[in-house]
């Protein structure tokens, strides 16, 4: 995630102006990337493992960073920024699984968090680095392409100390390792009981033909949430605060130096509050913390629209102390998302599928959060011209929409074992539960096990 930052943030500065625009669609490309290697990734979590899927991931960071910062002309820069998008998908797709797999169901919630928190921090570290290197002249902006290394090789050399998950081993055929490395992440010798329920649940999933198709067939409501989880994630404008923060406090009078301030001041913000997250989450359950969000960062959008279009109509700058007032409710917005959707629209995806279309499942939700990236990041500049401020109403309607669909459809998951969210979550929720396939119904396993 952080070197989309990198690039966006150095597109004003070391750059050639002429380049600039090329540098932003660089920065999509990124995105692009994402999209398209998740679906391998997902085939190669499934095949392989998470870990190999991990290492991929480093692999491809090391070899984009590599291209990006030693960059004599653009394609290698659009080339690099394919591969660190390679890079994401296959980091989106393997690290959230890992996690939710060896988590106890106890502290699933937070641990999972803590992918959305590492991502926050590599936002914020990319942010200062950027303010940094934007004084050194003229290869600053290679510093900080490079400094996307530093991330990939504790992947790396973090993916060769970590075990396998044992829901993967055993789902691969081996039972023993599998076995063993439930008994090292617990602990403890006695783990008869949740290795019986990993095995029953491979089971049932090598029973499913084609994962894919049986998404729809089988699992309407989780992949219903996931798809739009991810779409109201990206919809709440996060990536326009994170991707042109700077410009924005520019934009109100700030100089440069201010602006790339406020905006490592919100980076911090982000961080701080996915913290929030990772011990609330398991307590305070999911739908809380979204609906509690969702209310918090439309008053922000709102009243940053309101001042935007107030002072921004008479004259180019914002007269003092409104530039503040901005920044703190941007703070405050960011802050909501840190705690909620951030952090959430992995989890859930990540505990709701069962066994069977999991890695599928969540293959399609990180599909759906990169499109979304690259739909808003691409849009945004031209929507901006023709909307201004109106722009930030446009996320408020978003916000609106998706903290109605919280309230109305999200069922709670805080605490449920992940492999038995089928039984315990989707069979008695009062909406979900009449587009679940009925028990008697076995058109979605393979004929020889029907
Ligand atoms: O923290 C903000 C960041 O979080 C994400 O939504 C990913 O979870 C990114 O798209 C965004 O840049």
């Amino acid at each position: 995630m952080a070197p989309q930052i990198v690039a966006v943030n150095n597109g004003g500065g070391d750059y050639p102006a002429k380049l600039t625009k090329q540098v932003v669609f660089c920065s999509l490309i990124a995105a692009f990337g994402g999209l398209m290697f998740g679906i391998v990734a997902s085939k190669c979590c499934q095949k392989f493992g998470r870990k190999p899927a991990m290492q991929m991931a480093a692999f491809f960071f090391l070899v984009g960073v590599a291209l990006n910062s030693f960059a004599v002309n653009i394609n290698m820069l659009i080339v690099g920024r394919l591969c660190l998008g390679a890079g994401v998908g296959f980091g989106n797709q393997a690290v959230p699984l890992f996690i939710s797999e060896i988590a106890p169901a106890k502290y699933g919630g937070g641990l999972n968090v803590c992918f959305q928190l590492l991502i926050t921090v590599g936002i914020l570290i990319a942010n200062i680095l950027n303010f940094f290197t934007s004084k050194i002249h003229p290869y600053g902006w290679r510093i900080s392409l490079g400094g996307a290394a530093v991330p990939a090789i504790f992947l790396g050399l973090g993916s060769l100390l970590i075990v396998e998950t044992p829901t993967s081993l055993i789902e691969r055929g081996k039972e023993e390792q599998g076995l063993r490395a439930l008994q090292k992440i617990r602990g403890v010798e006695d783990v008869h009981k949740e290795y019986q329920e990993i095995q029953h649940a491979v089971e049932m999933a090598k029973k499913v033909e084609r994962p894919f198709k049986n998404l729809w067939r089988s699992n309407k409501p989780q992949l219903l949430c996931g798809i739009v989880l991810q779409i109201c994630q990206q919809f709440t404008g996060i990536n326009v605060i994170m991707f042109y923060a700077p410009v924005l406090f520019q934009t109100m009078g700030f100089g440069g130096d201010a602006s790339l301030i406020s905006a490592a001041i919100a980076g911090t913000i982000n961080s701080g509050a996915t913290l929030v997250a990772v011990f609330g989450v398991d307590k305070f359950g999911r739908r809380k913390l979204l609906i509690q969000a969702a209310c918090q960062m439309l008053i922000t959008q709102c009243m940053t629209r309101a001042i935007l279009s107030t002072y921004l109509k008479s004259s180019n700058a914002i007269p003092m102390p409104w530039p503040y007032i901005v920044v703190v409710l941007i703070c405050l917005f960011v802050m909501g998302f840190a705690w909620s959707w951030g952090p959430l629209g992995w989890l859930i995806p990540s505990e709701i599928f069962p066994l069977e279309t999991r890695s599928a499942g969540f293959c399609v939700a990180v599909f759906t959060n990169m499109l979304c990236t690259f739909i808003i990041g691409q849009f945004f500049l031209s929507t901006l011209c023709y909307m201004r401020s109106g722009i930030f109403f446009f996320f408020a309607a978003c916000i609106v929409i998706m903290g109605s669909l919280a309230v109305l459809f999200l069922p709670e998951t805080k605490g449920v074992p992940i492999d038995e969210m089928n039984e315990k979550v989707w069979k008695k929720h009062y909406f979900w539960k009449h587009y679940l396939p009925r028990d008697d119904d076995s058109s979605h396993v393979t004929k020889e096990c029907a």
